[in-house]
């Protein structure tokens, strides 16, 4: 059984600190596959203690290994699948099935309960348009895979839906220079999570990958990585819940060194985003700081979060312990991440009083009847970002009990011990 989390924070709330956080695991992933792609000519740095990047990282060391074992060029004859399992992990998943996909060997990829539910379908289709060997070992559109590679590639282009997760266009991209024929890619309907996209041609470009985006097209000519290190920038999803402890801090002065304002990572636009909030936003020596100018904006407005849909959580749970009753568009696919995010949100959220409801695609919330009871006790949902989201409501209700706590591995292990150092109390019960 794993432990819960008691959060209080006694005496006035004033929050004065630095915060080292850990490298961002969306870099982290890419720089890892295309590390693997490259056959180590691209070298990482500032490997993230994410526990879904030491998942991806300890699966691409050990089949690295079992290659050299078996010689370069040799043909795996194994009718045996090897497992290859990536718990919670979803950029690992997806990333894993197109890599996998171009390897020489017979895979098993399967990953938690959860994972199981998570679609990849979109994914594995366009793969085997391409002419990947795979097939789904329990139900169809879901993960496990089995994949049988390197595939033979029968065709540079594919059509792909781009609504559902922007995760499977990454991992098509990151495989593409490697294939004899390059890749395009059409992408279907909008495309969600863009950013992340984004993300990914500049991590390719940075290592000599050049691309072409037309429209709703993009090419990838097979092409050589050019020798390189990809340096890993710090995690702005995690620094969000450091934004969440400015706002509802009474004063707050936050150092975040490492941090760069002008980021590969979409979830840096939690800057302009907590304008809103009153929260200032501005460069230091050592990299940014954030404080608490009290001022709140009007906040009679919708936000669309499509671009960012990891800042949701952080961003909804602020509003609503503030009392602004915002809307959100953008959050379809929050369904099918670590948990239904959604219902995750609006079961919790009911605990101090605020509805979250959604109409034509319009999330609303209604705080009328939010209060703050002595003692809260948040439920997690396997989900990392519910666990963080929620514990800076120590600052507001005496006891805050976050089940679960060792959820935060994902993506920022330290978390809380960052807050211990910050001023919160963290026990674990
Ligand atoms: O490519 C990435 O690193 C990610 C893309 C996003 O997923 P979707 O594209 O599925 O929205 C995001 O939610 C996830 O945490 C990380
Ligand atoms: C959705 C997330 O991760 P993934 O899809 O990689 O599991 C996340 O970190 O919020």
């Amino acid at each position: 059984m794993s432990k819960n989390a008691l959060v209080s924070f006694k005496g006035t709330r004033n929050i004065n600190t630095e915060i080292q956080l850990t490298g961002s695991k969306s870099e982290c992933n890419r720089a890892l596959i295309i590390s693997a792609l490259s056959n180590k000519l691209v070298k990482v740095e500032n490997l993230s203690n994410a526990a879904d990047t030491v998942t991806l990282d300890g699966i691409l060391n050990k089949l690295g290994v079992e290659s050299n074992e078996l010689g370069e060029n040799s043909k795996l004859k194994t009718q045996n699948s090897k497992l290859v399992d990536v718990g919670p992990a979803g950029t690992a998943m997806r990333f894993l099935s197109a890599y996998l996909s171009a390897k020489n060997g017979n895979f098993l990829l399967t990953g938690t309960e959860r994972m199981k539910q998570r679609p990849i379908g979109i994914l594995a289709e366009a793969l085997k348009t391409i002419g990947a060997d795979i097939t789904y070992t329990e139900t169809n559109g879901f993960p496990p895979l089995n994949i049988i590679g390197p595939l033979n590639q029968k065709a540079a282009q594919v059509k792909i839906k781009g609504d559902v997760s922007s995760q499977y266009i990454s991992a098509l991209l990151m495989i593409a220079p490697i294939l004899p024929q390059g890749l395009t890619l059409e992408i279907e309907g909008e495309l969600t999570s863009k950013p992340y996209v984004d993300m990914t041609l500049d991590m390719l470009a940075e290592v000599g990958i050049e691309h072409s985006w037309n429209g709703n097209s993009i090419s990838i000519k097979p092409q050589a990585f050019k020798a390189g290190t990809l340096v890993v920038e710090p995690d702005w999803s995690a620094a969000s819940y450091w934004y969440s402890i400015a706002a509802l801090a009474g004063e707050a002065e936050i150092s975040l060194p490492a941090l760069k304002e002008k980021s590969l990572q979409g979830d840096s636009q939690i800057q302009k985003i907590m304008k809103i909030f009153g929260i200032a936003t501005s460069k230091s020596e050592t990299g940014i700081s954030i404080s608490n100018l009290g001022l709140l904006l009007e906040t009679n407005r919708v936000l669309d979060l499509k671009t960012c849909p990891d800042l949701a959580q952080t961003i909804v749970v602020i509003a609503a312990v503030l009392g602004k009753n915002m809307s959100f568009t953008g959050l379809e696919t929050l369904k099918i991440k670590e948990t239904d995010r959604i219902k995750a949100l609006q079961n919790e959220l009911a605990k101090i009083g605020v509805t979250l409801t959604e109409d034509n695609l319009i999330y609303t919330l209604n705080t009328d009847k939010l209060h703050f009871p002595e003692k809260i006790t948040i439920a997690t949902y396997e989900d990392h970002r519910m666990a963080m989201a929620f514990a800076p409501l120590a600052l507001l209700i005496n006891e805050v009990e976050i089940e679960e706590m060792q959820v935060v591995e994902k993506s920022y292990p330290y978390f809380w011990e960052d807050l211990k150092k910050a001023g919160f109390e963290v026990k674990e019960i």
